[in-house]
């Protein structure tokens, strides 16, 4: 699969400044984007972070799960590093689509576990696929990463479509009574590789404005 590079942009943001990538996927109409900072195409293992949209978690404040946390999170710890690239994909509801995550979320407040209400309405556990990864780093030079994630089917993917990753760095944040029994269920159904007394308590997260002045553009 090939995605089309369109144009660059600063992205500033509390942590500090970003430049923000955007990249059309002509197979899908979907609009992807990647954040980097700092020089990420000297050829050394770039930190990053391959976030799947979830626009009630990244940009609604939801606490069912633990995406705005993870968001967070990263590019805070970019942005500590001075160096590294956030990759946003729009695979919302792990693929299914918002609509169809809002349906899930239905099914779940009656008590199905987040698989369970997937395969309920007919879709697999995790719909998402990864082909965009590997062209959109490599429009920014990027072919090596100490990857952010938990879930180890994210690392196999990368690695099968050519993306060297180097590292698996853990990201566990944003734990909270709503998103405990979500938490529960990745670790325990879809094999997300967590030790689930080692998060940080949402309570405990707060925008860290780290260097909200510094520009790392290079
Ligand atoms: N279908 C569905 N999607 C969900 C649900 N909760 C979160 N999502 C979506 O799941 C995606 C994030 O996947 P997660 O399983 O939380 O984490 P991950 O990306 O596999 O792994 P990490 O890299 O460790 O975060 C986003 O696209 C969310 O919109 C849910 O209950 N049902
Ligand atoms: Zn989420």
């Amino acid at each position: 699969m090939s995605v089309k590079f369109i144009a660059s942009s600063r992205l500033p943001t509390p942590w500090g400044v970003f430049t923000m990538h955007g990249f059309e996927d002509p197979e899908t109409g979907k609009d992807h984007v990647a954040l980097s900072m700092g020089d990420v195409s000297s050829g050394e293992p770039v930190l990053a972070r391959v976030h799947s949209e979830c626009l009630t978690g990244d940009a609604l404040f939801s606490m069912r799960c633990d995406c705005g946390y993870q968001l967070q999170e990263a590019l805070k710890r970019i942005a500590e590093e001075g160096r590294g690239v956030l990759l946003y994909l729009r695979q919302e509801g792990r693929g299914i689509g918002l609509l169809n995550k809002i349906r899930a979320y239905h099914l779940q407040d009656a008590g199905a576990d987040t698989v369970e209400a997937n395969e309920k309405l007919g879709f697999g556990a995790d719909m998402r696929e990864y082909t965009m990864c590997q062209p959109m780093l490599k429009h920014i030079g990027v072919t090596s990463v100490r990857l952010m994630t938990n879930n180890p089917r994210k690392v196999k993917a990368l690695s099968n479509y050519g993306v060297q990753v180097t590292e698996r760095v853990a990201i566990q944040t944003g734990m909270n009574p709503h998103n405990e029994g979500y938490l529960a269920t990745k670790a325990g159904k879809l094999g997300h590789m967590m030790d689930l007394d080692g998060f940080t308590q949402a309570a405990d997260v707060d925008i860290n404005r780290t260097r909200p002045d510094e520009d790392n553009t290079p």
